[in-house]
């Protein structure tokens, strides 16, 4: 067992991240009045230990040291309360309450995807939390489920989503580990604007609010691809596209959390309350006025009007990015892209060149190579030197725990698997102010896969399912198998032939075409004759 300064001993790792290890770990004295939590010996805590790149970054230890009061004020029942900041020699600590539950990454990949309301309300207490650290000026900037730790989901049916490594973005991408205009994310959720170096503000993490809801009710973020370039070529370039089994309110939603331009993005707060909304209006037990207010939630998704900035990207007219960024163009198909790949450096403008930078196209750990850009505008980097990107990506590789995209079987979606449409009673007709619980009011439900799902589903007025339709054995055409070609083609001149040949003994007869034309023979006889004629011409003509 190791301590951690005086007051902590790590006992076993809980996990390894792309910043550091995490450890539970034992309280073994009272913490002094420096930590927010003091603790009780004997207490288990949680404790990050960043990694020795970061420690050993003295922009790192200024900025950890600085933010430390910022990071321990942090309180909210959705956000994992950081207890104390060791820094120790070489040696740099977040110490943390333990939550003894999975992430969300994690939970999604053993439980598949939750229903939409489900979706709806735990992204709803994200949104609170983001609500929180928005308004103390804190962005996340690194959202996605594998930084929700879900409190509660032992079974008892309530889950509690917690969101972790607050500011842990912010301490990684300082300048001396990362160049000017880098960014610090992963690809899969990262906004438009990080992705392009350009400011940044709290609306980086409502985009990522979009990206982890769309997770959470299809088992796999909307961008997908390849290699990093490709999944940031997505986010700049490409709508996601919706998933038939979205009721409209939800999706409205996402689409605004998702939108290009940071401020269309709604506000955390008001996320939260569209969110809730749209939770009781698209329930079976949804009164009239609910389904109203849900479909009328794009009114209630009013943009921040004084987002949080990030430091040093431009956002808050400060030294980093800048409005005057043209917008890159990234070259694709480099590299390779492991869709869980952990929080990342990604060099966004500038850099040391493809070629001779350590680690190129040829490594298969690199997410994403140097931009063949002007040179680093940033700190002093050691050109030789590998870049911090890529001993992340190493660490990346090293890790336990894989995301792996989902792709769910539509017969084993609990989405589709939904209960067959009875003929319900009509919305109108139901009690309009019966007492029940609105679907917000209740917590969101572990989904249980490979179970019917509970009926808290959205139903577009679609018709009810038909019955699928026997399928009919293809008629026999003839009894002869045998096909001949062009008999088709043969029968149908035949017929026409013996039409014509009628019709024009009709006309022969019935007419007085016969009196007309000077002779009063039948009609047979005629042919007889004119038959009689054209065989002597032939002959004549044979001499
Ligand atoms: N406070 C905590 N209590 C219990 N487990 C935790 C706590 N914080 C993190 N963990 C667990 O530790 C593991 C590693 O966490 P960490 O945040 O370092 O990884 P990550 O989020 O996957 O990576 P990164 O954010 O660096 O890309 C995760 O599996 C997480 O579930």
């Amino acid at each position: 067992m190791r301590p951690v300064g005086s007051k902590y001993l790590l006992e076993e790792p809980l996990g390894r991240g792309a910043t550091g290890t995490v450890w539970r770990a034992r309280q073994r004295e009272t913490a002094g009045a420096e930590a927010a939590v003091a603790g009780e010996p004997g207490e288990t805590v949680a404790i990050k230990v960043l990694k020795e790149e970061l420690a050993h970054d003295a922009d790192v230890v200024m900025r950890f040291l600085r933010e430390r009061s910022v990071l321990l004020r942090l309180a909210h029942p959705n956000i994992v309360r950081t207890r104390d900041l060791v820094v120790e020699g070489d040696l740099l600590a977040l110490v943390m309450d333990l939550v003894d539950g999975p992430d969300l990454h994690r939970y999604l990949r053993d439980n598949g995807p939750f229903s939409p309301v489900a979706a709806a309300l735990l992204t709803a207490q994200i949104a609170d939390a983001l609500a929180a650290s928005h308004a103390d000026g804190v962005v996340h900037r690194d959202l996605k489920p594998a930084n929700v730790l879900l409190a509660g989901s032992d079974g008892s049916g309530e889950m509690h989503p917690m969101l972790t490594d607050f500011g842990i973005a912010r301490l990684a991408d300082s300048p001396g580990l990362t160049r000017t205009h880098e960014f610090v994310g992963t690809p899969a959720y990262v906004a438009p604007e990080s992705a392009e170096g350009r400011p940044q503000t709290s609306a980086v993490d409502i985009y990522g609010a979009g990206i982890l809801l769309y997770e959470l009710v299809t088992g796999r973020p909307p961008f997908a691809g390849a290699t990093a370039l490709e999944v940031l070529h997505r986010h700049l370039s490409e709508e996601p596209r919706r998933p038939s089994t979205l009721p409209e309110p939800l999706w409205t939603v996402i689409q605004r959390c998702l939108s290009k331009r940071p401020e269309e993005r709604p506000s955390a707060e008001n996320l939260a309350r569209a969110l809730r909304a749209v939770a009781s209006g698209i329930g079976p037990h949804a009164s009239p006025a609910q389904a109203e207010a849900a479909l009328g939630v794009a009114a209630l998704l009013a943009p921040d009007p004084a987002p949080a900035t990030v430091p040093g990207t431009g956002g808050d007219g400060g030294t980093g990015g800048g409005d005057a960024d043209p917008t890159q163009v990234l070259p694709s198909g480099a590299g390779s892209y492991d869709p869980a790949a952990a929080t990342s450096v990604l060099p966004s403008t500038g850099g040391q060149g493809g070629q001779g930078a350590p680690g190129g196209q040829g490594d298969p750990t690199r997410a994403m190579p140097p931009m063949p850009m002007g040179a680093p505008a940033g700190g002093p980097q050691n050109p030789d030197g590998p870049h911090p990107w890529e001993s992340q990506m190493r660490a990346a590789r090293d890790r336990n725990e894989q995301t792996q995209v989902q792709y769910l079987d539509p017969t084993e979606d609990p989405l589709r698997r939904r209960p067959q449409r009875q003929p319900a009673p009509q919305r109108p007709q139901q009690p309009p102010y019966r007492q029940q619980p609105a679907p917000y009011q209740q917590q969101p439900q572990a989904p249980q896969r490979r179970q019917e799902p509970p009926p808290q589903r959205y139903e577009p007025q679609r018709p009810p399912a038909r019955e699928p339709r026997p399928r009919r054995e293809p008629r026999p055409r003839s009894a002869n198998p045998m096909k001949i070609p062009g008999l088709g083609c043969l029968k149908g001149c035949l017929f026409t032939i013996i039409l014509l040949f009628v019709a024009a003994w009709l006309i022969w007869e019935l007419t007085p075409l016969q009196e007309w034309i000077g002779t009063t023979r039948g009609f047979f006889s005629q042919i007889g004759h004119v038959f009689t004629s054209v065989q002597h011409f032939v002959q004549k003509l044979g001499g």
